[in-house]
């Protein structure tokens, strides 16, 4: 158990064993023979220690019916002291710095996630989870299987209970309490009812106006196919229609479960500017997925989960800027090569040789740089491309060096490391 060292604490814990010596020579003295003990019965000392054990009964939040147990000399203290250990809380399983949002991720978001844990089985326990949600960005939940996406979405729905911690939505900008769009898992559609009438169900069940549902098929581009039994339809058309019981009550905050599951490529590309028209009103979006070449060009924020935790929040932007940009140069044999890739080493730049190639981290604006250099060293570079990490390879970065502190940077398979020519 882990002592909690907040100066009051320190405090109540020298007055309780100065309130120990005490109670001791009070009954030493009762008992036995007369000591010239500083604590001695009347003495002004003990009459500072009596009051302080009122006091900390009166502000300590012991139950009323033992505070008369804690006026005692000596017994108040050592209550309260046992009190403070049994409440020290539990020391968080991840270092603060991890799990602490910023001033500025509070102030922007709609959903705030406070070191929230679930508890789904004996053995399977997601978080503590921080993470901010900005209000009204499209916010994309990534990682791989089982990295409690899922998870972490039925937790900010109120679908599954924090075992600890909390999960806030702020209200909506005119201070009503946002509302929530939501579609995890299968839509959950009744396939002997047509569209129109599954979504009549659940407006009624909500005591709200038929045309709601109307609008909503119209809003999914699915008002002609409205009297077709859902049971035809087939999974892209689903998924609007379970898009549509999303979008009933008009929420300020949509959530989606990997919503191009299963779509083809004319049906991911018609969600994507669908979400992107939702984003544009002004609505927040927060889908998880694991397709992140999806989100690349769809989020504009990202959560990134790995093993039931957050390993990174930010713009993809961000991400990518995880794992330092690089320049591909070619020269037009191996000796051009090693005299090009000896000259941008002495100028101070990491390289690595990939075949015939040479590779430079450096930003991409340092092309120039690197073909004077070359043209310096009495060789001419064939191709300078500048590569730009992609968000898979940022991820895969992240997710390696959280899991072995060990782990070395990776390299290509085909990257050796540069013998510098003498
Ligand atoms: N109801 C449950 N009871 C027990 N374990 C569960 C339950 N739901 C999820 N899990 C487990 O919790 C972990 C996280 O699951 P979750 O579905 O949240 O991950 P995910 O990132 O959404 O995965 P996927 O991409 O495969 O959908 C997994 O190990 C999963 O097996």
């Amino acid at each position: 158990m882990k002592l909690n060292r907040s100066p009051a604490m320190v405090v109540l814990r020298v007055l309780s064993a100065l309130e120990l010596i005490s109670l001791a020579a009070i009954l030493i003295n009762r008992f036995t023979v007369h000591l010239p003990v500083v604590t001695s019965t009347g003495g002004p000392l003990h009459g500072l220690f009596y009051v302080s054990t009122i006091l900390l009964a009166l502000f300590l939040p012991l139950p009323r019916a033992s505070k008369w147990l804690a006026a005692v000399p000596g017994v108040g203290g050592v209550l309260a002291l046992w009190r403070a250990h049994r409440h020290t809380p539990a020391p968080a399983d991840e270092p603060p710095s991890a799990l602490d949002l910023t001033d500025d991720q509070r102030r922007l978001a709609i959903v705030i996630a406070d070191r929230v844990t679930a508890t789904l089985s004996s053995d399977t326990r997601i978080g503590p989870l921080s993470f901010a949600v900005p209000r009204g960005t499209i916010t994309g939940l990534v990682g791989p299987n089982g990295a409690g996406k899922t998870t972490a979405l039925r937790l900010m729905c109120a679908l599954v209970a924090p075992s600890s911690g909390s999960i806030l939505t702020a209200d909506d900008p005119s201070g009503a309490a946002a509302r929530m769009g939501v579609l995890i898992d299968s839509p959950g559609l009744l396939p002997s009812l047509t569209a129109r009438d599954n979504l009549l169900v659940l407006t009624r069940l909500a005591g709200w106006q038929p045309a709601v549902a109307d609008q909503a098929l119209e809003r999914v581009e699915m008002t002609s196919a409205g009297h077709r039994s859902v049971g035809t339809f087939s999974l892209g058309m689903k998924q609007r229609i379970g898009l549509a019981a999303a979008l009933l009550a008009d929420p300020d905050i949509v959530i989606l479960d990997e919503p191009t599951n299963g779509l083809d490529p004319r049906g991911k590309s018609d969600l994507r500017v669908f979400l992107r028209e939702l984003s544009a009103e002004g609505k927040t979006v927060i889908l998880a997925t694991h397709a992140l070449d999806e989100v690349e060009e769809l989020c504009d924020h990202l959560i990134a989960m790995d093993r039931g935790r957050v390993i990174f929040q930010g713009t993809p932007a961000q991400m990518r800027r995880m794992i330092p940009e690089t320049v591909l140069c070619r020269a037009a044999g191996p000796s051009e090569r090693d005299a090009a890739a000896a000259a941008f080493v002495d100028a101070g730049y990491a390289v690595a040789l990939d075949r015939d190639a040479i590779r430079v981290t450096a930003d991409t604006g340092h092309g120039a740089v690197l073909n004077r250099l070359a043209q310096k060293a009495g060789t001419t570079l064939t191709e300078i491309t500048a590569e730009r990490p992609t968000l898979e390879q940022a991820f895969l970065h992240l997710t390696s060096t959280r899991a072995t502190s060990d782990a070395h940077a990776c390299a290509g398979n085909d990257e050796e490391d540069l013998e510098v020519p003498t």
